[in-house]
């Protein structure tokens, strides 16, 4: 190996080391609690500040500088996150997506808080702990890497870690004591932060963003270690340094070349756009936090009051009113994370490369620099820098498909991290690019009120997108993925509609805050900007227009009333205390106050659901009744334990009398029909029977489904009934389109639709209920209808009435938001989302689950009447009295065969050998 070859191996070698130790700590801190620290590089950086202060400013010597930052500073940084921040998330029972707000908060927090003690400038005087020679890195990452697997494969400790790892409350209850192990673990995972920050504090410039980032791309060690491998994730990362190292010696000819320098600058950014975007995703959740789903109606003074504040810097001029003008284009880019992350549910970290690419487009085109495309006036290079970019959300948006949660989390940042290197970090966007004003807005108050006028443009699209069908659907995608499927949202098309919108809106106020500045400036867009807007807009309210306004302005005129990184301080701070007020700063306030006044009220309501509430406790249980529109003894929350005859089935007009539990009917007027009608375009399908033949189905080496054929008929009800494991859930959901048999096909009124998606089952007219209730809480029972009906393609409104009364749903309870309803509601919500559809065929997975008695008679009654009309339904369910009572023929499921068919009375007996259920 000739000299060069060598040394810069040995060069690759000490940054691969570095990355090393970031991926170990990654992983045991994310395998001993679960928790993927985006803080990590931040905590490497405040380490790499505090060892230049011991050493350079209070002249320490560096040994002990570097012991007290290691060993002491450090782990403690890991105990007090641990203690203050992640211990009351995992007992709050937080998701994993909460936990990953907490940690941007602590990132943002960190940042800021460097920024503010030791400001915004570099620092090339950091000191040098070990020599040029990489062994001594090389060594301590081997060694720790060692360590680590031995204490995990050997000790105590060890065994603990992997229970817990597996499954934390019952490590809990096997008396584990699992914050020691989170402790240990965080402690452990500090400690390497702060030395790769040490080690690398003095071969990068010292500034609270650039080794911050340098780290935060290093993730891509770990994720491509799976989160699990330590030794995956060293030899992932000696071999990118070593590779990105030797890079540097090629020089191709032409294009070739700035590109092989920007991958090989970047290598670490392109291993995480691979392992983010290539690799099986980690962790699956999708749940945002809760205060991003919280239903706030913001009072009409409070707009008001935002109006005024919002047209005060008219009245400013010089610097102020030049600060001024940051704020709308930033609420205009703010309102993109309302569409995508606040509505539509999808956590996207990577916005600032949308809003960027906005200004880098506009600045190109009013250059006529942009290739293929003439020069513009500057209105005409923000429009059409709008339409380029819109269809870039792609790059996040199609990611967004099959991941979620921590996993959608990496692939936005790692798309925000590619678009800063390989674009924004490029020699032509960094040359200077200057962006001119629209004549007669040149002047900043001009400009401004030009601002103000796309604000209002950008705050009115979003608002009817949130009101209308669409936004409807978005909300329904971010409560209950599953459940939107079923009613008939196009997931997929859905997601990438938000991230299409929301890089549109994103680069319609990267180009307005280019404009502002007159100029295309990278590091306004680097990828901490999209985390601390992604924080900003979750603390403050995520599906909240004012939300978006109010953080705007926080951000810019913190930072410029104050010190540069006190506004990233106060995000954090608020990010990081997310999880103990889960309805956000409004319910945060609430709480508060409602602790000054006495310690009855509970924070987890909004205050519309308190009243509710509140008026329904203060009422006897008849009024309620009465009051959602149930005379007592008539609804699901009716008294009437008596089931109606099931010979009354075989009528159908006086059999829609005896079901309106709502009270309406002969008595009430014309009998209405129970099923809505579909619109023109839905009933092209026509009404039929669903039929499985020979549905096998293995999961691995198991056969959960063997050669099972089935018919649901129209107009009769078909019961599926089995032992645990007998495989009816599977069964289900063949026919409901969520899992694909292995062998067998299903078809509808003669149509083969084994291969069709569940929401185009849904439109065909095939709908379902769920055993875990799949209903939307942040939308009023109203809304959860009206999203069955309109996916449904039910173009007649009229029909959600119709649901909502014969379920009586139609009192007040019809616009109170689904959460915090009793489990009988929710499961009467379900149905009438299924229901306002008009499906032709109903599945119903156990639809008498958690309903009491009379409850369950009223259930029936509705069943019957819907058959009466000619529905075609399938119920699986365990409780053999109720099946016994409704169903026309039972098929008994064992072992994934079926074992008996027929009407109840001949084949129930089977069933209840087999222990299929309850009687
Ligand atoms: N995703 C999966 N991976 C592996 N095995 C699975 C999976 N889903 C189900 N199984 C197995 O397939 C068999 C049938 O499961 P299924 O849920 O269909 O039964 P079931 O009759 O609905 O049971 P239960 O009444 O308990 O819900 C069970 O042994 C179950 O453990």
């Amino acid at each position: 190996m000739n000299s060069l070859t060598w040394d810069l191996t040995l060069a690759g070698l000490a940054v691969g080391s570095a990355a090393a130790l970031t991926g170990i700590g990654l992983i045991v801190t994310y395998r001993a609690t679960g928790v993927l620290n985006l803080a990590h590089g931040a905590v490497a950086m405040v380490c790499a500040y505090l060892l230049r202060q011991f050493t350079v400013e209070w002249g320490w010597p560096l040994w002990l500088g570097a012991g007290v930052t290691l060993l002491v500073v450090a782990p403690g940084i890991g105990l007090l996150l641990e203690r203050a921040v992640f211990r009351p998330l995992a007992v709050l029972g937080s998701d994993p997506v909460q936990t990953l707000v907490a940690s941007i908060g602590v990132f943002v927090l960190l940042v800021g808080g460097a920024a503010l003690v030791w400001g915004q400038g570099a620092h090339a005087d950091a000191p040098q702990v070990l020599g040029d020679e990489p062994w001594g890195q090389l060594a301590i990452v081997l060694a720790l890497a060692a360590g680590v697997w031995a204490v995990t494969r050997w000790t105590r400790f060890g065994g603990e870690l992997r229970a817990v790892v597996d499954n934390r409350p019952l490590a809990v209850l096997g008396g584990i004591d699992a914050d020691r192990v989170a402790s240990v673990g965080w402690a452990f995972g500090s400690f390497t932060a702060g030395l790769t920050g040490v080690l690398l504090a003095s071969q990068v410039r010292l500034d609270p963003y650039g080794l911050t980032l340098l780290v935060l791309q290093v993730i891509a060690v770990a994720v491509g270690a799976g989160m699990h491998s330590l030794p995956i994730a060293v030899a992932v990362a000696l071999g990118l340094g070593v590779v990105q190292a030797q890079l540097t010696r090629l020089h191709p000819s032409g294009w070739a070349e700035p590109l092989l320098q920007a991958v090989g600058a970047n290598l670490f950014v392109v291993a995480l756009l691979v392992s983010a975007l290539v690799l099986p995703g980690i962790g699956g959740r999708d749940a945002l936090p809760r205060t991003a789903t919280a239903r706030i109606r913001t009072p009409a003074g409070v707009w008001v009051v935002a109006g005024v504040l919002f047209l005060l810097p008219l009245g400013f001029a010089g610097s102020d009113l030049h600060t001024a003008i940051q704020v709308p284009a930033l609420a205009v880019v703010l309102l993109s994370l309302v569409v995508v992350t606040g509505r539509g549910g999808q956590i996207s970290l990577g916005q600032a490369a949308y809003a960027g690419l906005g200004a880098l487009f506009t600045a190109l085109l009013a250059a006529g620099r942009f290739p293929g495309l003439p020069e513009l006036p500057p209105l005409a290079a923000l429009g059409v820098a709008v339409l380029l970019v819109a269809p870039l959300g792609l790059l996040t948006g199609w990611p967004a498909i099959s991941r979620h949660g921590l996993a959608l989390a990496l692939a936005t940042l790692a798309v925000g991290m590619g678009v800063s290197r390989f674009v924004f970090d490029q020699p032509y966007a960094t040359s200077g690019l200057g962006i001119g004003r629209p004549a007669g807005f040149g002047g900043d108050r001009a400009y401004y009120v030009l601002e103000l006028a796309l604000l209002a443009g950008a705050l009115v699209s979003v608002s009817l997108l949130r009101r209308g069908r669409t936004g409807r659907a978005l909300a329904a995608l971010r409560d209950h993925q599953a459940g939107a499927s079923a009613s008939g949202v196009r997931v997929p098309h859905l997601k990438v509609g938000a991230f299409v919108a929301g890089a549109a809106l994103a680069a319609l106020g990267g180009g307005m805050l280019g404009m502002g500045l007159r100029a295309f400036d990278p590091a306004a867009f680097d990828p901490v900007r999209g985390l601390l807007w992604f924080a900003a807009v979750v603390v403050l309210g995520a599906d909240s227009l004012i939300g978006a306004l109010g953080a705007a302005a926080l951000l810019v005129g913190l930072d410029a009333g104050t010190r540069g990184g006190v506004a990233a301080a106060v995000i954090g701070v608020l990010a990081v205390l997310i999880g103990r007020f889960p309805g956000g700063p409004y319910e945060a306030v609430r709480a508060v106050a409602a602790h000054v006044r006495g310690p009855r009220r509970e924070v987890r309501l909004t205050a519309r659901g308190e009243a509710i509430r509140a008026r329904f406790a203060a009422r006897p249980r008849h009024a309620i009744h009465q009051e959602t529109g149930n005379a007592p003894g008539t609804g699901p929350e009716g008294q009437d334990p008596t089931p109606a005859p099931r010979a009354s089935r075989t009528t159908s007009g006086g059999q829609r009398a005896e079901t309106s539990v709502s009270g309406a009917g002969p008595q009430g007027g014309a009998p209405e029909p129970v099923r809505p009608t579909r619109s023109a375009k839905a009933t092209d399908t026509p009404a039929g029977p669903l039929t499985a033949h020979g549905l096998t189905v293995t999961y691995d080496d198991f056969t959960a489904l063997d050669g099972v054929g089935i018919e649901i008929v129209p107009g009769r009800i078909t019961a599926v009934v089995g032992p645990n494991g007998a495989g009816k859930s599977t069964l289900f959901h063949c026919l409901a389109g969520t899992v694909r048999p292995d062998a067998g096909r299903v078809e509808f009124a003669g149509r083969d639709i084994t291969r069709l998606a569940a929401h185009a089952r849904t439109r065909l007219g095939i709908a379902r209920t769920f055993q875990q209730l799949a209903v939307f809480p942040s939308l009023t029972v109203e809304e959860n209808l009206r999203v069955g009906a309109e996916q449904g393609r039910v173009r007649d409104l009229t029909a959600v009435d119709r649901t909502l009364r014969l379920l009586g749903l139609d009192g007040p309870v019809r616009h109170h938001p689904a959460a915090d309803l009793p489990t009988g509601t929710l499961r009467r919500v379900e149905l009438g989302r299924a229901l306002a559809g008009a499906p032709h065929v109903l599945l119903l997975d156990e639809p008498a689950a958690g309903l009491d008695t009379a409850e369950v008679a009223a259930l029936s009654r509705v069943l019957r009447a819907l058959a009466a009309e000619g529905t075609a339904l399938l119920v699986v369910e365990h409780d053999l009295d109720l099946v016994a009572h409704l169903a026309d023929t039972v098929h008994v499921l064992s072992a994934g065969r079926i074992i008996a068919s027929g009407p109840p009375e001949r084949v129930l007996d089977t069933a209840a050998h087999a222990g299929g259920g309850d009687v």
